[in-house]
């Protein structure tokens, strides 16, 4: 598998405190690589430094075989690492369709026409409708982002990233605060997405996370404890103890 995202003792302190510890992942096209590790363990903060929101201290990123630990975060976005939920905003009054089809306009540096008749794109509304299809939001397509619920919004910001059309998809908890039914629903589409896109995902929900990744990292105290396939995780003696604990990790066998 071709390396797609790659960091090289990637560091990161907030004073004394080491929140990214020399972190070096090596993420394959079309893997999806999950980060696991207890609350605080530095997830977002390494989620941050791979979009480009956060410079790290020390260390450096790869992104398809290119140096980026210079380059901020709309840069990163343009080449194709695209965080969710970060680059672009639902515009509450606008129409599903509307919005993930500013999304693909933006994406190609045309936001300035969004003024001009927005749909006239066909290309972006054709990317629009497919990211929208692929995000199981066909039948929302005229509702006013607004109007959305809470699994609904989600999906259409996942719909505007894929409308931004990206190569690698970081992933921060998207089914966070999600209910047992919408959070099937974003696996169901995790899965659908699998291979067409790389994908890092941090998520908490432990049968999301065994159901859907290729590779787990297991995240403590800033350090990768370590990488391997959902079976190797399960059956890690250091990770069963460190994190999942006996209990979760029957569940997740
Ligand atoms: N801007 C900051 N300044 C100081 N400390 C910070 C800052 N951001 C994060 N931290 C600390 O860094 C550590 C890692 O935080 P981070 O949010 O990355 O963990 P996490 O694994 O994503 O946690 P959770 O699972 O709870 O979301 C925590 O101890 C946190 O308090």
């Amino acid at each position: 598998m071709a390396s797609v995202l790659r960091t090289d003792a990637l560091t990161k302190r907030y004073g004394a405190l080491l929140v990214t510890d020399a972190v070096s992942l090596d993420i394959g096209e079309g893997e999806l690589h999950a980060i696991i590790g207890p609350n605080g363990a530095g997830k977002t903060t390494l989620i941050n430094q791979l979009s480009g929101e956060l410079a790290a201290d020390s260390g450096s990123v790869w992104f398809k075989g290119r140096d980026v630990s210079a380059l901020p975060i709309h840069e990163r976005a343009r080449l194709g690492l695209l965080r969710s939920y970060q680059i672009t905003s639902i515009f509450e009054d606008f129409s599903v369709l509307e919005n993930a089809t500013f999304s693909a306009l933006a994406s190609r540096q045309h936001a300035f026409k969004f003024w001009a008749p927005m749909l006239a794109s066909k290309e972006s509304r054709r990317v629009a409708e497919e990211s929208l299809e692929a995000t199981g939001l066909t039948h929302r397509l005229h509702a006013a982002a607004g109007d959305l619920g809470y699994g609904e919004r989600r999906q259409l910001e996942l719909a505007m990233s894929l409308s931004a059309q990206p190569q690698f998809l970081l992933l921060d908890e998207p089914m966070a605060g999600m209910s047992v039914q919408e959070s099937t629903a974003v696996v169901a589409l995790l899965q659908r997405l699998k291979r067409r896109y790389t994908i890092l995902l941090v998520e908490h929900d432990m049968d999301a996370v065994f159901a859907l990744a290729d590779r787990i990292s297991v995240l403590v105290y800033g350090k990768i404890l370590f990488t391997g396939t959902p079976d190797e995780i399960r059956n890690h003696p250091e990770v069963r103890a460190v994190y999942l604990g006996e209990e979760e990790a029957e569940a997740a066998a």
